[in-house]
């Protein structure tokens, strides 16, 4: 569904990544990982427009999308509930919710809004509370639900579980496994590797802009020499 092929991104002059190649199968939860500064959120933002690609070249469903705008992949079906939340602090629930559908009919707004309740029933208790007054429970969930309001294909979710109490992860991670069982592709960027290898189909992990190791989770969580250099678990706790 979605193809990096020799990704070079960054800011200005300064490259974030350097030749990252992936592909990220339809229906399938792909994790990137790696240490703070890694390349992660450059990468994803770079899928989702918001950062300059140097080189390289992105592929969605067979399509070059490399000099589409934001806005254009969002309508291709490519959706992000980016690092740090980006809610509107002082709309409310339903008002963030209605700038993520903001290119949808008025039928489909309504429709994504039920499913995105359902998905996160809490927020419906809530609905007139400014964005910003929320818990980072909530933000998070906000963030996605938000951007579930564009009927993404593909979801890119950046930093899960950060600053969350393990109730909150849960409810996010119970999310995720739900919108995968729909048919959602997700592509997630998470420091809590653990709570990644969980969820995830494939693995890729990044170190200071570049790709260390690629495979199966299922491999990821075998492979000692990764898991005690990279990601910083020990092999108990990743089993
Ligand atoms: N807006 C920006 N302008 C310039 N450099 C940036 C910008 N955003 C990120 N960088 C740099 O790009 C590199 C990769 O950062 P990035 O945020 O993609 O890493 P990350 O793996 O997501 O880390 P973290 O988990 O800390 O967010 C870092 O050296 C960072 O300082």
């Amino acid at each position: 569904m979605l193809q990096l092929k020799n990704v070079d991104c960054g800011y200005g002059v300064f490259q974030a990544v350097h030749n990252l190649s992936f592909s990220v199968e339809q229906g399938q939860i792909f994790a990137l990982l790696g240490p703070n500064g890694a390349g992660k959120s450059s990468t994803i933002m770079s899928i989702a427009g918001h950062v300059k690609l140097f080189a390289g070249s992105l592929h969605f469903d067979g399509q070059d999308i490399s000099s589409l705008l934001a806005r254009e992949r969002v309508r291709k079906g490519i959706a992000v509930a980016p690092e740090g939340r980006r809610l509107f602090p002082d709309l409310t629930i339903e008002e963030n919710l209605t700038v993520g559908g903001y290119s949808q009919s008025k039928v489909k707004e309504a429709v994504n809004r039920d499913m995105v309740f359902s998905l996160f029933p809490r927020l419906t208790e809530r609905l007139r509370q400014p964005a910003g007054t929320l818990s980072g429970g909530e933000q998070q969930m906000l963030a996605i639900g938000r951007a579930m309001m564009a009927e993404p294909r593909l979801l890119m979710i950046d930093e899960v579980s950060l600053g969350l109490m393990p109730k909150m992860v849960d409810v996010c991670y119970n999310a995720i496994r739900h919108l995968k069982s729909q048919g959602v592709t997700i592509l997630l960027v998470e420091q809590n590797t653990k709570r990644a290898l969980d969820v995830a189909d494939q693995v890729c992990v990044l170190e200071s802009g570049n790709a260390v190791w690629q495979g199966s989770a299922d491999e990821a969580k075998k492979d000692p020499d990764l898991i005690e250099a990279f990601l910083g678990m020990t092999k108990e706790s990743a089993a």
